[in-house]
């Protein structure tokens, strides 16, 4: 972000007048939320406060009635030029007033705790009942990493502006933002390092499909029954043209279409038809589970692991194995055990991730209520998904649906991208209360969001 506003100004374009883009596209917003009603406008000393008295003057010119609280005076330059062409009053030590309350104290500026005076406006923030809005990020939060470093008040938008930063999409943060809406100002943002990911597009199968051709996916049972057959509802309704259940004994609760192909493991894994496999839902910890999951990875085929099969992965069973055809679903639990295994010190979900990736190179897909995918050099974040999700049994369907995806095109991060997407598209479709049966049934019309 510094950088491409860096760029920006060497191009001609002042810091001043970055500022007011920013402010008057924020302003805009807060207006309509506002429609009229009094704002008070909370700005901090360097240049998210500089946005805050921008946003402030635009409303007053406007006939709003503003009020603005500033703990200290504007201290960064350009914020000071914004504080100067500011026309109303500002008080040190107030109380937020009005329908409408932003809060532009620290953005991605923040560099420790929130406290004293700071601190205390956005306790009063918190427990006054109001709309909520935070320019750039809320200000107790760290807009590289998503951690917070004060009181956090819920808002009820927030305005990123310029560019998207990492904390708009990471846990805990991300749960204390409301709506989240892009201000554009109109810098070029080419970063490599990270993207937010884009609804996919996904093609319905070419007229000259048949269902080898459209991809097989073989789902390898083990232990327990239930887990797989999540997997398999999932993946049915997903895009595979032929899914079939791996196991060595009956399943008399598998639905009339499931092929389930009772042959020793080895026997089963030899048809080359197979295009696809996931292994690890279901599977335990054993050593009957360990060997099934060797004879997977043997295979060298584009493979799904998740649950148990991620606690019995090592650097031993990877040692001839094409690890770039490798996806792994972990939930953050599983990711934490996988970077003990391998030999992984990283403090939090996002540098966990991005290390497993590095000294692996399989495809990392980090679920939970923040999804973070690493494939390569660029990590993805997802807008967030329904908090419905949370319910046992979710992970399965979501690792069926990769799969399924792999097995039509057998590309592992093309695949976790529409899976993320499918899986949130499902619940919404679900919401509220579904059972993960619901879920995994909800596939097929989520299914139609994309084509
Ligand atoms: N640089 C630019 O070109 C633009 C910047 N913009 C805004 O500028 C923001 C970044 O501005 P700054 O880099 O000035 O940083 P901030 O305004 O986020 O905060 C930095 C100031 O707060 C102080 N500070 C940091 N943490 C503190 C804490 N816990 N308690 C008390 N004081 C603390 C710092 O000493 C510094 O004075 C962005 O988030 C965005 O809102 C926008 O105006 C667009 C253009
Ligand atoms: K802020």
């Amino acid at each position: 972000m510094r950088a491409a506003e860096r760029a920006t100004m060497d191009g001609g374009t002042s810091e001043w007048e970055l500022m007011q883009r920013a402010g008057q596209g924020a302003a805009q917003w807060v207006m309509r939320v506002a429609g009229g009603r009094p704002v008070t406008v909370l700005c901090g000393p360097g240049n998210n406060g500089g946005d805050g008295y921008v946003i402030a003057e635009v409303l007053r010119r406007d006939g709003h009635e503003v009020q603005v609280i500033a703990p200290i005076e504007a201290t960064a330059k350009t914020a000071r030029i914004a504080r100067a062409h500011f026309g109303g009053e500002v008080v040190a030590d107030g109380t937020p007033r009005g329908a409408v309350v932003v809060d532009c104290l620290f953005g991605y500026g923040l560099t420790r705790q929130v406290e004293g005076s700071f601190g205390k406006l956005l306790e009063k923030l918190d427990a006054y009942d109001c709309y909520k809005i935070a320019i750039d990020v809320p200000s107790a939060v760290d807009s590289d990493t998503g951690t917070v470093l004060g009181p956090l008040p819920r808002y009820d938008l927030t305005l990123a502006l310029g560019a998207w930063k990492q904390g708009h999409f990471l846990m805990p943060a991300m749960a204390s933002m409301g709506a989240k809406r892009l201000v554009s100002i109109g810098l070029d943002i080419r970063s490599t390092s990270f993207a937010v990911s884009t609804s996919p597009h996904i093609a319905p199968p070419p007229s000259d499909a048949h269902k080898y051709r459209r991809g097989l996916l073989a789902i390898v049972a083990g232990a327990m029954p239930g887990a797989p057959m999540l997997a398999v509802e999932a993946a049915m309704r997903a895009g595979a043209g032929y899914v079939k259940l791996l196991s060595e004994r009956p399943h008399p609760e598998a639905p009339a279409e499931l092929v389930v192909e009772q042959d020793d493991l080895a026997a089963a894994l030899s048809d080359e038809r197979i295009s696809a496999l996931l292994v690890g839902p279901g599977l335990g910890r054993d050593d009957t589970a360990r060997k099934r999951l060797a004879r997977v990875l043997a295979k060298r085929k584009p493979t799904v692991l998740d649950a148990d099969a991620l606690h019995l992965l090592g650097p031993r069973l990877l040692d001839s194995v094409d690890v770039a055809t490798l996806c792994l679903t972990p939930h953050e639990g599983e990711l934490a055990s996988l970077c003990e295994t391998f030999d992984i010190a990283a403090e939090s979900k996002l540098e966990r991730a991005r290390a497993l990736h590095d000294i692996t190179g399989m495809t990392v897909l980090a679920k939970g209520p923040d999804t973070i995918l690493v494939s390569d050099a660029t990590t993805r974040f997802f807008p967030q998904g329904s908090s419905w999700l949370s319910t046992a049994g979710t992970g399965d369907v979501l690792a069926g649906i990769v799969a399924s995806r792999l097995a039509v095109h057998g590309e592992p991060l093309r695949a976790c991208e529409e899976a993320v997407w499918l899986h949130h598209e499902a619940a919404r479709l679900a919401s509220p209360a579904f059972s993960v049966g619901d879920l995994a049934r909800s596939v097929k019309p989520a299914m139609a969001a994309f084509l």
